[in-house]
C-alpha cells in the first residue's frame, strides 16, 4: 500500500526548487513515518497545454531508478524513491498546494508552466537538503570532450578543444539566457585541486551576478534555498569563516576532489556517448531509430553495456544499441549532484529517462551551438583531464 498525500495538507509541504520538469516541496507536516525527512516531487505542465495522468511516466521514473540507474551509480549515492498516491480528492488538494506555492516560484518559471493538478501519483524522494546543514547543489553538465573520430571536418577542431558546456553558455548568452559564464564542466570534474577551485569560485560569481537565478548552483541552509542577499547565513555552520565564498569553497573542495562521483559520471557520460551526436545522426539517416524503449529494453541493454563498455561497431544494425546509449548519456549530463556540508554526503538526483525523439532536437541543438561558436575569434581551450 502507497502513501497516499491526502493523509497530509497541502500546508504541510513547504515549496523547496523547481526544474524545467518537476517542482519539488518538502514535508514539514507533523510526524509521519511515511513523509519524515521526504520531498515531493511533482510533475508541471506547460501553461495552455492539456492537463494528464503521468501514473506510468512516474512509476517508470522510479523503474528506471531502480533497474538502470541503480546498476550505474552506486545506492549511497541516489535518494530513496518511492511512488506516492494524491488520494481521494486529488485536484482539489492539487489546486491548494499549486495555489499557496505561486509567490514563492521564479517569474520565469510561473510565467511558463504549474503543477499538473491532474495528476494521480507522485515521487517521494529523501530530503536530501534538510537538517541544520548547508547543502549545495551543482549542475555539472558535459564532463569530456568528444574523441574526434566520428566528428565532421568542419566541426572537429572546434568540439575537440572548447567544451560542449562553454560552447552552449556562449550561444545562450548571445540570446539573452542566463548563464554562468567563466564556468567550465572540465575544470569541475579534472579532479584537480586549482581547477576545482576555479569551477566552484565561477559558479559562486555566477550565482552572485544572477541573484540566484543560474541554475548550475543551488544553496540551501537548514533546508531552504537561500539567495545571494542571505549568504550570510553560511557563516553559521562554518567554524571560523568571515567570507561565505571562500568558507564554503573551502568545504566543498576535499569533498568534490575525494568523492568517486564526478568521476564516474564523466566516465558514464564519455563512453554512452562515444559517436557524438555527429556520429549517431549519420546512422539514423540510414534507418529509423524507434520508439522510446520499455523497461525491458532498457534491462537488457544495461546489461550488455556493463557485460562490455566500449560499444558495437558505428553501423545501423547498431543504431537502437547507440541510440539508448546516447539517451542515457543525456540523463547523465543533465543530472545534478547535491553536496552536504559539513556530514560530506554527494548525491545525484534528476536522472530520469531521456524520450527518444529528443535526439533530433540535440542534433539540431550541437549544429547551432558549434555554428555560433565557429564565429568566436579567439576560442577557449578546455582541458580533459579524465580523457584516456
Ligand atoms: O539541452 P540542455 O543542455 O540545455 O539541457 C536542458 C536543461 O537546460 P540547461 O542547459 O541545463 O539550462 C534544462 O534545464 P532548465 O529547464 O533550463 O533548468 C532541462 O534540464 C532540460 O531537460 P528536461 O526538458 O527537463 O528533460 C535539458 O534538456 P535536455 O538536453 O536534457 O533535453
Ligand atoms: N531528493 C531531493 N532532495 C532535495 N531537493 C531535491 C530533491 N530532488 C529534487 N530536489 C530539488 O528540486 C529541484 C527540481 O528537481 P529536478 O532537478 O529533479 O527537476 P527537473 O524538472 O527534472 O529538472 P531539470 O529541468 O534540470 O531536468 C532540484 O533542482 C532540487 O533543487
Amino acid at each position: 500500500m502507497f502513501p497516499s498525500l491526502t493523509d497530509t495538507l497541502p500546508t504541510d509541504w513547504s515549496y523547496l526548487s523547481e526544474g524545467g520538469a518537476t517542482i519539488v516541496f518538502s514535508y514539514k507536516g507533523p510526524s509521519n513515518p511515511s513523509f519524515n525527512g521526504t520531498v515531493l516531487r511533482l510533475r508541471k505542465r506547460v501553461l495552455g497545454s492539456e492537463d494528464e495522468d503521468h501514473h506510468s511516466e512516474i512509476d517508470f521514473t522510479i523503474d528506471f531508478q531502480k533497474e538502470i540507474i541503480e546498476r550505474l551509480i552506486p545506492r549511497a549515492h541516489l535518494p530513496r524513491l518511492v511512488p506516492v498516491v494524491v488520494g481521494e480528492d486529488a485536484g482539489t488538494w492539487l489546486e491548494a498546494l499549486a495555489a499557496a506555492c505561486e509567490p514563492h516560484r521564479p517569474a520565469e518559471r510561473r510565467r511558463t508552466d504549474h503543477i499538473d493538478v491532474k495528476s494521480s501519483n507522485a515521487v517521494l524522494a529523501t530530503d536530501l537538503v534538510g537538517g541544520q546543514i548547508i547543502a549545495v547543489e551543482i549542475k555539472p553538465k558535459w564532463g569530456f570532450l568528444p574523441s574526434p573520430t566520428f566528428l565532421s571536418d568542419a566541426t572537429r577542431s572546434i568540439k575537440t578543444r572548447t567544451c560542449r558546456f562553454c560552447m552552449h553558455s556562449h550561444l545562450k548568452a548571445q540570446q539573452g539566457d542566463v548563464v554562468a559564464l567563466g564556468y567550465c564542466s572540465l575544470d569541475l570534474f579534472s579532479g584537480d585541486e586549482s581547477r576545482v577551485k576555479n569551477a566552484l569560485s565561477s559558479l559562486w560569481d555566477a550565482w552572485m551576478n544572477s541573484d540566484g537565478a543560474m541554475n548550475n548552483l543551488k544553496v540551501f541552509v537548514h533546508g531552504k534555498k537561500i539567495g545571494p542577499v542571505e549568504q550570510s547565513c553560511i557563516l553559521d555552520l562554518l567554524d571560523d569563516a568571515t567570507d561565505p565564498k571562500e568558507a564554503l569553497i573551502s568545504a566543498l573542495l576535499p569533498i568534490l576532489t575525494a568523492t568517486p562521483v564526478l568521476r564516474t559520471l564523466a566516465h558514464l557520460q564519455r563512453t554512452l556517448d562515444a559517436l557524438d551526436i555527429e556520429g549517431l545522426a549519420a546512422l539514423w539517416d540510414r534507418a529509423p531509430v524507434g520508439p522510446d524503449p520499455t523497461m525491458s529494453e532498457w534491462t537488457d541493454f544495461i546489461a550488455t553495456y556493463l557485460a562490455a563498455p566500449s560499444l558495437p561497431p558505428a553501423d545501423s544494425a547498431h543504431l537502437r544499441h547507440h541510440a539508448l546509449a546516447y539517451l542515457l548519456s543525456a540523463t547523465l549530463k543533465d543530472c545534478s549532484v547535491i553536496v552536504r556540508v559539513p556530514d560530506g554526503t554527494v548525491a545525484v538526483i534528476d536522472l530520469d529517462a531521456k524520450h527518444i525523439d529528443r535526439l533530433r532536437k540535440w542534433a539540431r541543438l550541437d549544429a547551432e551551438i558549434v555554428r555560433a561558436y565557429a564565429a568566436v575569434p579567439e576560442r577557449k581551450v578546455c582541458v580533459d583531464a579524465l580523457r584516456v
